[in-house]
Parts: structure tokens; C-alpha cells; sequence
């Protein structure tokens, strides 16, 4: 079998048409436009890049976008004191702290301290709580995204075996959740995971997200499996750099039934997942009914 390619670069851009009406109606009703704030401590060049697309992702879908850039050196007391003022500030609907946050940071503290209400990349333990529980909340948006371009491949998700490799809090365990909130059977494998290549060979779903790169071998794959890569690396061969998943695209290629490209695939959703929640957190802290996005 040779794979389709999920174009989720393409899926993404029909999300972000509806995202984009959804924006000017919410601007319509209250006389502002949704809001996202981007914290990003530090010059890390890969989160200055992510940081900077987020920004004029949200300005093109007619959101506001305030970007906190600090210093490396920044203080707990310091970051925290404007976690405070985000929260309290109208404008701002969704709050994103890019990780990892520069060692001397406690992140966890950051992350609790932000308002459940805005938490946007799901990262909040009442948001995992909520996740889990299986009740409203904000989903992390990498796995929210995997889980919209499986719904799309595959339709119904039910009684499908799928594994998930890495269980990060901001990946592999909500994506866990949400598969099991899809009626999968879900194995959760990690780097003590005996027999990884056994387990992932019984699987109809595959979801990668480790960051090794090309640790996951074709030959592994179940005939017919939907795999979604989630890991980035950069590589350089033959003097060249290139960014890869964790997944040997092209041998996997050849086993699966659909597949996600690094770049082009998951990447994307990513960006526009947090749009996404955006919105949804808009709409819901005017307790507006949220509108349908078909996804
Ligand atoms: N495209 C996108 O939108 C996004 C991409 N990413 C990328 O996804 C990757 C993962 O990110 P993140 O979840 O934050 O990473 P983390 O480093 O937080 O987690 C990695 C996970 O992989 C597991 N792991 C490590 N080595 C192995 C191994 N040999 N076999 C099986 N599991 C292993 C770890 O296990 P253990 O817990 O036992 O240590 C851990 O659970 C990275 O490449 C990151 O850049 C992340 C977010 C968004
Ligand atoms: N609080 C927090 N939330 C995050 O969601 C978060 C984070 N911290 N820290 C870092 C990781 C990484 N991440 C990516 C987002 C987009 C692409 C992306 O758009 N990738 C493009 C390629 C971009 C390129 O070429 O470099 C693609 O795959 O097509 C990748 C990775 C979000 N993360």
C-alpha cells in the first residue's frame, strides 16, 4: 500500500476561513476582536520563529495579538507579575507561555498561575483534570489537531487500537485522553517501553510525538495504519539541514494508509489550533454560544 499524504498545511487553512468568521462575528457583537497573548522568555531562534507565526497567524484571522518578549534572565517574580495582569486584563482571551522557560523558572508555578478561562494550550492541571474527566474545557492544541485530521481520514475513531509514543503533558497524554474519549483502545509507550516496535506493529493508529528523529522504522507499521508524526528534528546530511519526524516517512510510506509529512503536517494544525481555542475561549468567557467550526 502507498499512503496518502495528509496535507494538514491545506486542512488547516480550511479551519482558519471559519476561525476568521467566527473572529469578525465575535468583533461585530462586542466591539473587540478575540485576543491572544504570547509570552517568550529568552532567545531560543526555533521559539522566536513559532512565537512570530502565532502573531501573524492571529492578526490574519482578524484576532489581536500581544507579544510578551523578555529577557532571558527574567524573574519568577517578574514573570508571574504579568501572568497577573493578562489574566486580569479583557482584552486578552487565550495566554500561551512558550516552553521550555529558561531553567531557573519554575514552569509549573507559571502555568497554574494562569486563568483556567484563558488557558489556551491546555497545559493548566485543571485543564488536563477537565480532559480527562471528560468534561468542557481547553485541549491542548498539537493533539487536538491530530485528533481533527484523524476524524477527517478515518471518520468514527471507535474500537480502533492506537498507540501513542511519548507521554509529555503537552502532547502524548491529552492525545491519549482524547483517543480514549474517541472509543479507542489506547497503549501510552514512553522510553521504558518494553517491545516498542511489537506494540506499535498491533496498532491502527500510530501517533509520534518523542522528538528522535526517524526512530520509528517502516517495518514496525501495521498494513493499512493511519500514522501521525508529531515530532520535529533537525537534521543536517550531506551538508543540508532538513526537519524531520520521528517516523521514517518514506518506508512507513509504504505500510500505511494515510500519513502526516514533516513539515506539512501536523506543524500547521498546531499553529491553528491555537486560534482555534482562541476563539472558543472568546466566546465562552462572553457565555456565547460557540460557534460550529466544523472540526
Ligand atoms: N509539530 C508540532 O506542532 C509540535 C511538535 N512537537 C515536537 O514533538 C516532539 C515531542 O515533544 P514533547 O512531547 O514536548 O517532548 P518531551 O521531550 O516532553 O517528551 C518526549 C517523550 O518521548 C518519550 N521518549 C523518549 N525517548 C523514547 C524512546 N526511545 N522510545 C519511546 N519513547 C521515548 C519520553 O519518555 P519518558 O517520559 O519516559 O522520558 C517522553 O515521554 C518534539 O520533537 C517536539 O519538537 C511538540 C509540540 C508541537
Ligand atoms: N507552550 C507551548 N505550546 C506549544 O504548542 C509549543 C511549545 N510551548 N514549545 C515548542 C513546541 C513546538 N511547537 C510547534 C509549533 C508549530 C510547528 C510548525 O508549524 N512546524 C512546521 C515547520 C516549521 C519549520 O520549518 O520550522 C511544520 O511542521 O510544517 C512546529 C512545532 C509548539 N510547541
Amino acid at each position: 500500500m502507498t499512503a496518502h499524504i495528509i496535507d494538514g498545511k491545506a486542512f488547516a487553512a480550511g479551519l482558519g476561513d471559519r476561525i476568521a468568521e467566527g473572529a469578525a462575528a465575535f468583533a461585530d457583537r462586542t466591539g473587540r476582536a478575540p485576543g491572544l497573548a504570547v509570552v517568550l522568555v529568552g532567545s531560543d531562534p526555533a521559539s522566536e520563529i513559532y512565537v512570530r507565526s502565532k502573531g501573524l497567524m492571529a492578526r490574519k484571522l482578524g484576532m489581536e495579538s500581544f507579544e510578551h518578549t523578555l529577557p532571558a534572565e527574567t524573574t519568577q517574580d517578574t514573570l508571574m507579575a504579568l501572568i497577573a495582569e493578562l489574566n486580569a486584563n479583557e482584552a486578552v482571551d487565550g495566554i500561551l507561555v512558550q516552553l521550555p522557560l529558561p531553567d531557573h523558572l519554575d514552569s509549573l508555578q507559571v502555568i497554574e498561575a494562569i486563568d483556567p478561562a484563558k488557558d489556551v494550550d491546555g497545559l493548566h492541571p485543571l485543564s488536563a483534570g477537565y480532559l480527562a474527566s471528560g468534561l468542557p474545557g481547553l485541549v491542548s492544541c498539537t493533539p487536538l489537531g491530530c485528533l481533527m485530521l484523524l476524524k477527517d481520514q478515518l471518520g468514527s475513531l471507535s474500537g480502533l487500537d492506537a498507540i501513542v509514543v511519548g507521554r509529555s503533558i503537552l502532547v502524548g497524554k491529552p492525545m491519549a485522553q482524547l483517543l480514549l474519549a474517541e472509543n479507542c483502545t489506547v497503549t501510552m509507550a514512553h522510553s521504558r517501553t518494553a517491545d516498542l516496535a511489537e506494540k506499535v506493529g498491533k496498532a491502527d493508529i500510530v501517533v509520534a510525538a518523542v522528538g528522535r528523529a526517524e526512530m520509528i522504522k517502516g517495518d514496525w507499521i501495521k498494513d493499512g495504519a493511519t500514522v501521525i508524526d508529531v515530532g520535529t528534528s533537525r537534521v543536517i546530511r550531506d551538508g543540508q539541514k532538513y526537519l524531520v519526524g520521528d517516523v521514517d516517512f518514506a518506508a512507513a510510506s509504504e505500510k500505511a494508509r494515510a500519513i502526516t509529512p514533516v513539515p506539512g503536517g501536523v506543524g500547521p494544525m498546531t499553529i491553528m489550533t491555537l486560534m482555534h481555542n482562541t476563539l472558543i475561549a472568546a466566546y465562552r468567557r462572553k457565555n456565547y454560544p460557540v460557534p460550529e467550526l466544523g472540526a
